[in-house]
C-alpha cells in the first residue's frame, strides 16, 4: 500500500493556543482514512492543515510537515503557495456552500483559477465533474439555474462536483453529512465508496458507525493528540489503546 501523504510532528497554533500536538499518521493513497474522536480534539484543525485553510487567518502557525508524495512536497512548508495547494487538495465542508451563481459557474469557478478557459474544455470538465459527483442526471436541464434552487443534498453534491472539477489528487470532508437527512448523507456515503477508485479522501466524521461504514482506515484523536491509527476493521475491533476502546464502545465522547 503508498502512501498519498504522511503527516510527521504536526504542531498546529492558533496564536497561543496548542491545537495539535505532535501529530504523526500516514494517509493511504486512493483509500478512504476517517479522523474520528470526542468534540473539540483537533480533527477539523488536522483536515484543515492538509490544504492550507489556516492560512486564511492571521496568527495561525504549523510546525513539522506533511510530506505530500510522490514529489516529496512539504503541505505547510513557508515555501509553499496555499493556492496551488487547494487546487491539488480540494475541500468539502460540513454545511453545504455553493457560491451564489449558476449550477455551471459553480462547477466551472476551480477551472478558471486552474487557468482553464477554452469553453469546449470547461464544459466537458462541469460534464465529467457532475457526472462523478452523481448529480448530472438531476441538473442537465437547468444548468444555468441558481445552485440555491438545489435541495440540501444536490448542493453537496455540486459541492463535490466543485471540489473534483479541477481534478485534484486528494478530496477532505469535514462531517459533510451532518447537515443532512439519512437519504441524501446515504448517497453520499455511496459516492465516497466510488471517488475512493480514482482519489484519495480524507473524511472527518462524528459518527462512528460512518467510519466503520465508509472508511478504510480510521484515526482517534484526543485532546490535540493522534491516539492511534490503523485499518477500520481492526481499528473497531481490536484496538490497542485504552482511550480508544473506551470511545468506541461509548465510555465518553
Ligand atoms: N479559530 C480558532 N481559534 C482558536 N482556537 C480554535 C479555533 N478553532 C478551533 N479552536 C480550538 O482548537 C481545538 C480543536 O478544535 P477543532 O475544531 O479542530 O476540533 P474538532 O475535533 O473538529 O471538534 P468538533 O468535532 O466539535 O468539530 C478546540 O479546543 C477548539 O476550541
Amino acid at each position: 500500500m503508498s502512501h498519498r501523504a504522511v503527516v510527521e510532528g504536526l504542531n498546529f497554533h492558533y496564536g497561543t493556543f496548542q491545537a495539535l500536538k505532535d501529530v504523526n499518521l500516514a494517509i493511504a493513497d486512493r483509500q478512504v482514512t476517517a479522523l474520528i474522536g470526542p468534540s473539540g480534539c483537533g480533527k477539523s484543525t488536522l483536515l484543515r492543515c492538509f490544504n492550507r485553510m489556516h492560512d486564511l487567518y492571521p496568527g495561525n502557525r504549523y510546525e513539522g510537515r506533511i510530506q505530500l508524495y510522490p514529489e516529496n512536497l512539504n503541505i505547510v512548508g513557508d515555501e509553499v503557495d496555499p493556492m496551488q495547494i487547494r487546487l491539488r487538495i480540494g475541500m468539502v465542508f460540513q454545511k453545504p456552500n455553493p457560491f451564489p451563481k449558476s449550477i455551471f459557474d459553480n462547477v466551472a469557478s476551480g477551472l478558471l483559477i486552474r487557468g482553464i478557459s477554452n469553453r469546449k474544455v470547461v464544459a466537458e470538465r462541469v460534464e465529467l465533474a457532475l457526472r462523478q459527483a452523481a448529480l448530472w442526471d438531476e441538473v442537465k436541464d437547468r444548468l444555468n439555474q441558481s445552485a440555491y434552487g438545489l435541495s440540501g443534498g444536490q448542493q453537496q453534491r455540486l459541492c463535490i462536483a466543485r471540489a473534483l472539477a479541477p481534478n485534484p489528487e486528494m478530496i477532505l470532508f469535514d462531517e459533510p453529512t451532518s447537515a443532512l437527512d439519512p437519504i441524501a448523507t446515504a448517497r453520499i456515503e455511496e459516492l465516497v465508496d466510488e471517488l475512493r477508485r480514482d482519489y484519495t479522501i480524507v473524511i472527518v466524521t462524528h459518527n462512528m458507525q460512518q467510519a466503520a461504514r465508509i472508511s478504510n482506515f480510521t484515526a482517534f484523536m484526543h485532546l490535540g493528540h493522534m491516539v492511534e491509527y490503523g485499518s477500520t476493521l481492526e481499528f473497531f475491533t481490536n484496538p490497542k489503546n485504552e482511550k480508544t476502546h473506551e470511545y468506541i464502545t461509548g465510555r465518553f465522547g
